[in-house]
C-alpha cells in the first residue's frame, strides 16, 4: 500500500457495480480508501447519497489530481472508453469493469500504459467475482495452457437455469436477470453471446498471448432458443449453456468460440447455475481445474474492483506473461471443425454453412433441425446470417476441443 494514509478513488458510475463497491467500502471501515467523487450521467435520478457527492463532469473528476486513483463502471462503452484512455494519458491508476471497451482497445490500453506510466486493472470485467484474469496471469504465467472455456456470462446463465429448472418462459427470465442487475443496459449483449465474446477476448490475452479482435471470434447465444431445442436437449439428457471457449490445436493455432452447448452429468459445467460463471482451465501439465463463482450483481463484482483497487495501490500491473513470452502469434484455426446442431427455417443457410455429415433430426413445416460438421471459418463467415435468420446453433458438447465426446443421435441419414 502506498502509505498509512487513506486513498482518494474517483468513481465513475453508481449502478450495480458502482453501488456495490461503494457498499463494500462503507462495511469494510478498516480499508484505507475513500470514494471522494461519483460520476453519474442523469442529473435528475433520485440517489441514495447527498448531491455533493456527484459530479455530472467527467472533465472535473478526471482533472482532480488530489484523487489517487480512479474507478470506471459506466454503461457504456464509448464513454468509458474516453473516460479511461483520458485517464491513462494522464499517468492515472485506473480499474475498470468494461469488457467491451478492453476487449476492443487491448492493444491501445497497452500502449498508453507503456507510453505515460500509467496502470489499468480490469478483474471484474472477466466472470464477475471469479479471480480469473490474475489466476491465468499469475499462477500459469509458465505453464503451457491447452485450454480456457467455460461460463463467462451470468445473465444467460441465470435465464437458461429459470428455464430448465423451473420451466419459466425465456422473457420472463430474462426481466429477472434485469431487474437484478445481471444484464447490460443493452440486454442483447448478453443473450446474443457478444458479452461472453468480449471476456473470451481478454482471456485470450492472458492465456495465450493473443490480442484477438472480437471481429475474429465468432458468437452465438440463446436470444432464440425454442421449445424445439429444449426438447433436443431433454431428449438428449442434457441441459444447454452458453459456452465460451478458446482451445490451442496440435498445430499451435487457436479457436475461440462462443456457442450454445450441450451439457450432460459428466460436464463440470453442468454444476454452474443461475448468475454463477464456470471456467476450466486446463494446463498442460496441471490438467483441467474450474473456478466457480457470482458473474454478476453487485458485491461480487464490487469485491472483483476492490481487489483491483487493493491490487494497483500495492503496485501491481499486468505483465502479460503470456503475450511477451510467445514466439509468434497463433493463427486461428479456421479448418478447425465443429459439430453442431441446427435450427433453421431458411433452407439457403444449410447450404451457405456447408455442413457435412449432414443428418436431419427433426423436419417440422416450419423449420428443420439438424446435425453436422462445420468449420470455424464457415461459423465466422455466416454468423450474421445465421442471427439474422433467427437460427438456433448448439455445439453437441462443451469440450470443443475434441469430439470424442459427441453422443449418437436420433437422425436420419441424408440422402
Ligand atoms: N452488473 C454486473 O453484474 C456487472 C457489470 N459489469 C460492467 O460494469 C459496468 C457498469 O455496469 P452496471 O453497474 O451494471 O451498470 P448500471 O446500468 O447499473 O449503471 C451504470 C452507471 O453508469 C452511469 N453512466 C452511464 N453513462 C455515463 C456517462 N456518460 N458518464 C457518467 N456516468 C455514466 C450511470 O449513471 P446514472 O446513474 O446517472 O444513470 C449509472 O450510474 C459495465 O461496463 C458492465 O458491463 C461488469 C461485471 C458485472
Ligand atoms: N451482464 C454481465 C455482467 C457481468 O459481466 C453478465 O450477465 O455476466
Amino acid at each position: 500500500m502506498d502509505s498509512n494514509r487513506i486513498l482518494k478513488i474517483g468513481l465513475f458510475g453508481f449502478g450495480c457495480v458502482g453501488q456495490g463497491l461503494y457498499d463494500i467500502l462503507a462495511r469494510e471501515k478498516n480499508l484505507p480508501f475513500q470514494i471522494e467523487k461519483i460520476c453519474v450521467k442523469d442529473p435528475a435520478k433520485v440517489r441514495p447519497l447527498p448531491a455533493e457527492e456527484f459530479s455530472f463532469n467527467p472533465e472535473e473528476v478526471l482533472a482532480d489530481d488530489q484523487l489517487d486513483l480512479l474507478v470506471e463502471a459506466i454503461s457504456d462503452a464509448t464513454e468509458a472508453y474516453g473516460i479511461v484512455t483520458a485517464a491513462l494519458r494522464k499517468g492515472r491508476r485506473v480499474v475498470t469493469a468494461n469488457k467491451k471497451l478492453v476487449a476492443y482497445h487491448l492493444p491501445e490500453l497497452l500502449e498508453l500504459q507503456e507510453q505515460f506510466g500509467g496502470v489499468l486493472l480490469y478483474e471484474a470485467a472477466v466472470a464477475g467475482g471469479i479471480p480469473i484474469i490474475r489466476t491465468v496471469e499469475e499462477y500459469f504465467s509458465n505453464e503451457p495452457l491447452e485450454r480456457v472455456h467455460g461460463i463467462l456470462n451470468g445473465s444467460s446463465n441465470y435465464i437458461l437455469s429459470q428455464i430448465f429448472q423451473k420451466q419459466k418462459p425465456y422473457a420472463d427470465a430474462l426481466k429477472e436477470a434485469q431487474d437484478k442487475g445481471f444484464a447490460e443496459l443493452d440486454p442483447w449483449l448478453d443473450v446474443a453471446g457478444a458479452d461472453s465474446r468480449h471476456k473470451l477476448c481478454i482471456l485470450t490475452a492472458h492465456a495465450f498471448g493473443r490480442t484477438l479482435a472480437p471481429q475474429e471470434v465468432a458468437f452465438f447465444g440463446i436470444d432464440s432458443l425454442g421449445n424445439r431445442d429444449l426438447e433436443f436437449a431433454r431428449q438428449n439428457g442434457s441441459t444447454i449453456k452458453l459456452v465460451a471457449s478458446v482451445h490451442l490445436t496440435p498445430e499451435g493455432e487457436i479457436v475461440p468460440l462462443v456457442l450454445p452447448s450441450l451439457v450432460g452429468d459428466a460436464d463440470d459445467l453442468k454444476m454452474v447455475e443461475q448468475e454463477f460463471n464456470g471456467v476450466v482451465v486446463q494446463g498442460g501439465y496441471s490438467g483441467p481445474q474450474l473456478f466457480k463463482g457470482k458473474g454478476a450483481g453487485g458485491h461480487p463484482t464490487g469485491a472483483a474492483v476492490l481487489s483491483d483497487v487493493i491490487s494497483i495501490s500495492n503496485g501491481y500491473r499486468y505483465g502479460y506473461k503470456k503475450l511477451q513470452q510467445r514466439q509468434a502469434e497463433p493463427a486461428l484455426a479456421l479448418d478447425f471443425q465443429i459439430e453442431v446442431y441446427l435450427r433453421t427455417s431458411d433452407p439457403n443457410l444449410l447450404e451457405s454453412l456447408d455442413f457435412y455429415r449432414q443428418r436431419i433430426i427433426e423436419s417440422a413445416a416450419d423449420s428443420d433441425s439438424v446435425v453436422g460438421m462445420v468449420t470455424l471459418e464457415s461459423l465466422l463467415r455466416n454468423q450474421d446470417k445465421i442471427r439474422e435468420a433467427g437460427a438456433f446453433i448448439l455445439a453437441l458438447s462443451s469440450d470443443f476441443a475434441s469430439p470424442k465426446n459427441v453422443k449418437k443421435y436420433e437422425a436420419v441419414e441424408l440422402s
